[in-house]
């Protein structure tokens, strides 16, 4: 992080022909990427959204979602199809798609075509045990998802993107990224575990006892939140209630911001692995920006620990980094306001106004 690009962002913005302050947030947003860039000609080249999937073991028997785990594939199978919402989103936005199979369990898709994004098939497991009976996964599968979401750090970084956007997919992720909520935050449970795709009262009731329970199972209940910069117990928490795409995830947002490359924030799940990253390496929070605020409570809880204001507040909760995709081009904007006004000097305003307000 440059402080002093961000200063001068700072200053030259209140040179350019237009009152001082008045495009409001863009101006914050375009100082943070001086200060991730290093420069005031800042710019949002080639962004990609990473899209991790996998499948949790909580969803074999729990009935912590109302679909079954096979919809984890078959949504994977329609994205390598173009027909998800994602595909439609990131063609309307121009936003590069790279799918990476973290680990959900299903055969390997059969060739696609049409479909204009990059597949990575490397499942690490076909999908994390329920982590009721077992830590979610082991040392080394965590190892290995960190590494992939890293790996897709340096692809991005290679093919010159300055920005990465999360995303994810996985039936029974919200019971996972809710139990990490409550793991960092120290929220109770019945405050941070929502309806995810849509359950009804009597699951809900279900999944906050499930998250209690595992919680209870691992040692990770508590009353205040984790300290911000304890990387090992934010692996701890990762390894015994997380899942293959949101530890890659992890592994993303570390090897972006090692890199210099802004992070988008999608929803809750995405948070849920920004939040432990963060704990991980707190200069992370430097490159961040919150997308928006899923209809998903427990992501409330998270945006606070990040210290995040969120974008928008859509009322979105699907995933995918779709919240992501619908943010990148307000980041563009404020990217190019920046590098593209005139000063009052240049096109000769009259810059009064501006002396006076300052
Ligand atoms: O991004 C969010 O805030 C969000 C909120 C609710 C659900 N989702 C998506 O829905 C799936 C998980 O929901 P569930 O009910 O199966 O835990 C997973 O594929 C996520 O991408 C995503
Ligand atoms: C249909 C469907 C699409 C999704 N995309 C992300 N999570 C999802 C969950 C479901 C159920």
């Amino acid at each position: 992080m440059s402080e002093s690009a961000r200063a001068r962002a700072r200053a030259h913005q209140d040179q350019l022909t237009k009152p001082p302050g008045s495009l409001g947030r863009l101006e914050a947003i375009a100082a943070q990427l001086a200060a991730i860039q290093g420069r005031v000609a800042v710019e949002v080249h080639a962004p990609r959204l990473c899209l991790f999937a996998a499948d949790h073991g909580v969803t074999r028997s729990r009935g912590v979602s109302p679909y079954p785990r096979t919809v984890t594939g078959q949504m994977v199978a329609n994205i390598l199809a173009g027909g998800a919402a994602v595909n439609a989103l990131s063609r309307a936005v121009q936003v590069e798609l790279e799918l990476i199979d973290a680990g959900v369990d299903a055969d390997a898709p059969a060739a696609f075509e049409g479909a204009a994004l990059s597949y990575v098939h490397a499942p690490i497991a076909r999908g994390t045990r329920d982590f009721l009976d077992a830590p979610a996964m082991t040392a080394s599968e965590r190892a290995a998802a960190l590494e992939l979401g890293e790996a897709a750090a340096a692809r991005a970084a290679q093919a010159g993107s300055t920005l990465v956007a999360l995303g994810e997919l996985g039936i029974g992720n919200t019971t996972s990224a809710a139990a990490i909520t409550a793991a960092l935050t120290g929220r109770p449970p019945r405050e941070v575990v929502g309806p995810g795709t849509g359950l009804d009262a009597e699951g809900l009731a279900r999944k906050v006892a499930v998250v209690e329970a595992a919680l209870a199972r691992h040692e990770l209940a508590r009353d205040a939140p984790l300290a911000s910069d304890d990387a090992d117990a934010a692996v701890r928490v990762l390894e015994r209630v997380g899942g293959l795409e949101l530890a890659a995830l992890v592994g993303l947002c570390l090897g972006a911001a090692r890199r210099g490359l802004a992070v988008v924030v999608d929803g809750f799940i995405t948070a849920a692995a920004a939040a432990v990253a963060a704990t991980i390496e707190p200069a992370l929070l430097g490159y961040l920006f919150a997308a928006h605020r899923s209809a998903e409570p427990g992501h409330r809880a998270l945006l606070e620990r990040l210290g995040l204001r969120p974008l928008l507040e859509l009322d979105m909760r699907l995933g995918e980094g779709t919240g992501a995709l619908v943010a990148i081009p307000l980041i563009r904007a404020a990217a190019a306001a920046q590098r593209e006004m005139a000063t009052f000097a240049e096109a000769a305003v009259d810059d009064r106004g501006a002396v006076h307000d300052g």
